[in-house]
């Protein structure tokens, strides 16, 4: 049967403690394969091979037709572990928000025009003084060698490949230096404040060390959300000695919270006099707060409730961006994360406003499916789903992605 990469010390994980990442990662990859009942292709892939283990071009047809995420999401399924597939895909209380998020976009259509030139379409977006290759950004993601043994590496790596912005977070396994040094990868960090801020300090200058220009201060966590399904898995994992959080390695100090109840808005200013970091404040859902992210000068905000995995009943991301862009004004980049599953999604929360997108769960399951590959293939679909309906809909660039294309109904 498949590996358990459940929580460390399952009965499976004790024969696999001593291995190499790398190689339990091989052994992960055809154990699925003879799954599925394609052994063969253990030959074809060539993400991680063993010596002696040749790719076969001639087999590559073979590959299984991922024809969107929802595939990698049914692959990751087979391969993970319950508490990881639980973890992953859960949110708080009845997971209400985590499916609003998804359906809300159901509710917009998109009014495509007709007769426009598309032979070429340019996904090119600037942000924060950088111009990226497209708008699809990474979410941050806590504890991703739960889903793989190469974890955030992998994703990482996925992410300079293809050419999208990754986001690392404060709870990352691997340490935001290990990432940026294996993968290359340009990164933004993401920030839980602890209740020290002497810790606080650290964790920025591990970030800047490390090459990140933009911090994204997560403002939707000063508890943690009230997680039903995997019930005690993020308290096990916060505690791991085996899935270590990377970035805290030798400075949090015992008893000190990766949360902090006591934040306020007073935590901007402390970050301008602490780092040189861009400020992008994740977690704004309403109108009022989008002012005040203005009124304290942050340089972004990203619009999410957390994937669904904080406050049960929060409206759908979509649902809350109009009111934020108009409060906005365009003064700065306002990006949207949550329920984005498709290029069409992805359109259309461009067109109501947002500057970019993050996706959280969609390549945490080609990460669970097939390490680096499938991140890579989890990109690769959804640009090339938004890339396709751009055309479709006459709009050959990002800033060509208006509020006249689509319609609430
Ligand atoms: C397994 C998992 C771990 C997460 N860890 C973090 C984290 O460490 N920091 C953070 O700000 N958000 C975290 N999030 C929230 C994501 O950044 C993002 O807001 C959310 O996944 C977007 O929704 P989507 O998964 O529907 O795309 C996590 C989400 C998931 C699914
Ligand atoms: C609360 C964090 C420790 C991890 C996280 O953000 C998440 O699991 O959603």
């Amino acid at each position: 049967m498949l590996l358990d990469f459940s929580l460390p010390g399952g009965p499976e994980n004790k024969k696999m403690e001593n291995l190499d990442p790398y190689l339990k990662a091989e052994i992960q990859r055809r154990k699925f394969l003879e799954w599925i009942g394609l052994s063969s292709l253990a030959l074809t892939l060539p993400a991680i091979s063993l010596p002696g283990c040749t790719t076969s071009p001639d087999k590559a047809e073979e590959i299984p037709d991922f024809k969107n995420v929802f595939d990698l999401e049914e692959m990751s399924g087979k391969v993970m572990g319950k508490d990881a597939i639980d973890y992953l895909n859960g949110g708080a209380d009845d997971s209400k928000t985590v499916k609003a998020n998804v359906e809300a976009y159901q509710r917009i259509q998109i009014r495509a025009r007709r007769l426009i030139d598309v032979s070429t379409i340019s996904t090119k977006v600037e942000l924060f003084g950088k111009t990226l290759d497209n708008p699809i950004i990474l979410s941050p993601v806590g504890f991703q060698k739960f889903f793989h043994p190469e974890g955030e590496i992998a994703s990482a790596k996925a992410s300079v490949k293809k050419k999208h912005q990754m986001i690392v977070s404060s709870v990352s396994n691997y340490s935001v230096n290990e990432i940026a040094t294996q993968s290359q990868a340009d990164l933004w960090f993401q920030l839980y404040p602890t209740t020290n801020r002497e810790v606080t300090k650290k964790l920025l200058e591990r970030a800047e060390k490390a090459g990140c220009k933009v911090c994204v201060l997560t403002v939707d966590t000063p508890v943690i959300g009230n997680r039903e399904r995997g019930g005690t898995t993020l308290t096990k994992l916060i505690n791991s000695k085996e899935l270590k959080m990377g970035n805290y390695e030798g400075i949090l100090p015992e008893g000190t919270g990766i949360d902090d109840p006591g934040l306020t808005w007073e935590i901007i200013a402390w970050l301008r006099a602490n780092c040189n970091m861009k400020i992008v404040l994740k977690g704004i859902v309403t109108r009022e707060d989008a002012a005040l992210a203005l009124e304290y000068g942050a340089d972004g905000i990203i619009v999410s409730n957390h994937g669904g995995r904080q406050l049960e009943s929060l409206r759908s991301t979509i649902d809350c961006l109009p009111e934020i862009v108009e409060e906005i004004d365009g003064k700065i980049p306002v990006l949207i994360d949550g329920g984005i599953r498709r290029g069409t999604d992805i359109f259309k929360a461009l067109a109501l406003g947002a500057t970019a997108v993050c996706i959280g769960r969609p390549f945490c399951w080609g990460l669970g499916a097939l390490g680096q590959e499938g991140v890579e293939i989890a990109l690769d679909i959804l640009k090339g789903e938004l890339v396709r309906d751009m055309q479709l809909a006459g709009a050959a660039s990002i800033e060509k992605i208006t509020r006249d294309f689509v319609i609430r109904i």
